[in-house]
């Protein structure tokens, strides 16, 4: 990595209501960022937005540049803004720029028009979900403490209507944390979503709304069942669901075993490209980290691109590998784990190193669990065909996949009969680091063993 210069392709979500949110979700972390701003008016004026989009599109090596309004609550903007933010893109706009326009919402404002301007201008919106309505309500309420889940389901059956493409945030939980297959299978068919994101909470219990202390509060998941929760939804997925529904860390788990980068910043070695800015310019590292102490700067003040690549912000970046804990570096399924968020390091490891994650008796068990299927998958995709052809096995003979793919070690003949060794042929993290079977004829037979053990499996 260069030391000067805007990060490669760092990406900037905008708060364009700071806190300001029309809910009161029992859970939410960021309703208390409101303190940071005490004479605040919690509006972003107009020339905060050009400025940002102009700024933003200037910092960007990347020629799709995405625009992501998140909060509190952005729809609080009203509809104008976000038009007025559509004209701000066209006057920036240079040739060869596309723009990709993102929302977090929980929805309760949508309406006709909204989905229309969503419609006619491409946006991807993410609208929170938590499950069924008793598993909804339990958390994310209105702030006279009401249920929300009909208002949200009324917000999904507009998006569907106006056909904006939407994914559903759907956070883990207490209340929910033991009834996968109800979220999984009311997202999947009674929302009738194709891409579902899990959010775990992991909520400090202080008195500073800040990442600080050990100890959670009573709504956050319980790491185990965690682990539990996406093991059952990955065993129904696996089954019959692969490349129809998309669950983000099955897909960052595919991406792992394929030796693909993650794609989203938890699972990266390192991080620091996804920063946030609050209604008034101020940039800060994380969405989970808008402290005193991570403040990175104001556009104002300082140019995006400047903030983006400072040293500050390199160094939070960094730090996600640097404090990793030995633990971690010695744990089977670092490659596709690599000590999840930063924010959620706060135990201990077994020999008394601090910095271990929460989750993590939860990931290894995930993590591990998925291990067969995962090789199959990505072998699949090393041979060129599809990874939902696992169902074909998993769906017929149950638990055959997994068996037939138990890991040798990385010097043992491969499974497929390659006549490779196991870390050259369907070995998954070790590809990364020795050299691949590039050449074309090689592929080829490889490829045409793994028909072969496709046909010996079926
Ligand atoms: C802070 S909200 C802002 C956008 C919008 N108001 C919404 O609810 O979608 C963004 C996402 O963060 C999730 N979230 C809220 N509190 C959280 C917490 N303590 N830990 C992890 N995610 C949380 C929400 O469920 C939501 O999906
Ligand atoms: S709707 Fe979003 S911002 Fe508002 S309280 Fe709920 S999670 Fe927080
Ligand atoms: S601290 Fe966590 S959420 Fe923030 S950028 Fe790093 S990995 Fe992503
Ligand atoms: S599973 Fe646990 S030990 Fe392994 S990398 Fe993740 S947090 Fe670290």
């Amino acid at each position: 990595m260069s030391k000067k210069g805007p990060l490669p392709g760092f990406h900037l979500m905008a708060k364009p209501t700071g806190a300001i949110c029309n809910l009161g979700c029992r859970y939410c972390f960021f309703l208390s960022k409101k303190n940071l701003y005490p004479d605040g008016s919690f509006r972003m004026s107009d020339e905060v937005l050009e400025s940002y989009i102009r700024q933003y599109i200037e910092a960007q090596k990347n020629p799709s540049v995405t625009v992501a309004w998140q909060g509190g609550e952005p729809t609080l903007m009203g509809l104008e803004f976000f038009r007025r933010s559509i004209e701000v893109e066209e006057k920036y706009r240079q040739p060869g720029i596309s723009f990709q326009n993102t929302m977090q919402t929980n929805g309760i404002l949508l309406d006709d028009e909204w989905c229309e301007f969503f419609s006619e201008n491409d946006f991807l919106i993410g609208l929170s979900l938590d499950g069924p309505r008793e598993l909804h309500d339990a958390y994310r309420v209105d702030k006279a403490g009401g249920p929300t889940f009909d208002r949200v389901m009324r917000a999904a059956r507009l998006l569907r209507k106006h056909r904006v493409e939407f994914n559903i945030l759907a956070t883990v939980h207490a209340a929910n944390q033991d009834h996968p297959l109800d979220v999984y299978r009311f997202l999947r068919d009674e929302v009738k979503t194709d891409f579902i994101q899990f959010i775990p909470i992991v909520e400090r219990k202080n008195d500073t709304g800040f990442q600080e202390g050990d100890r959670v509060t009573d709504r956050s998941v319980d790491p185990e069942r965690y682990g539990r929760f996406l093991i059952s939804i990955f065993d129904e997925w696996v089954r019959r669901d692969v490349g129809k529904t998309f669950v983000q860390i099955f897909d960052v788990a595919l991406a792992a075993w394929s030796g693909a980068p993650p794609g989203i910043c938890a699972f990266s070695e390192t991080c620091g490209t996804a920063m946030v800015m609050e209604h008034n310019g101020d940039v800060y590292s994380c969405d989970h980290f808008v402290e005193p102490k991570y403040l990175l700067g104001n556009i104002h003040e300082r140019p995006l691109a400047s903030i983006a690549g400072s040293a500050k912000q390199r160094r939070f970046g960094r730090e996600k590998l640097d404090l990793l804990p030995e633990y971690c570096r010695r744990c089977e399924v670092r490659f596709v784990c690599n000590g999840e968020c930063p924010k959620n390091r706060f135990i201990k490891t077994p020999d008394g190193e601090p910095g271990l994650n929460y989750l993590c008796a939860g990931y290894k068990e995930f993590f591990r669990h998925i291990d067969g299927s995962m090789r199959f998958m990505a072998s699949e995709l090393r041979c060129g065909r599809s990874p939902a052809n696992i169902m074909s096995y998993t769906g017929s003979q149950e638990g055959k996949v997994v068996r037939a793919f138990l890991r040798p070690g990385r010097n043992d003949p491969c499974p497929c009969g390659s006549g490779l060794k196991f870390k050259k042929c369907h070995g998954r993290v070790d590809h990364q680091r020795d050299e691949p079977p590039a050449e074309e004829a090689l592929s080829k037979k490889i490829g045409d063993r793994c028909r072969k053990l496709s046909d010996l499996l079926k």
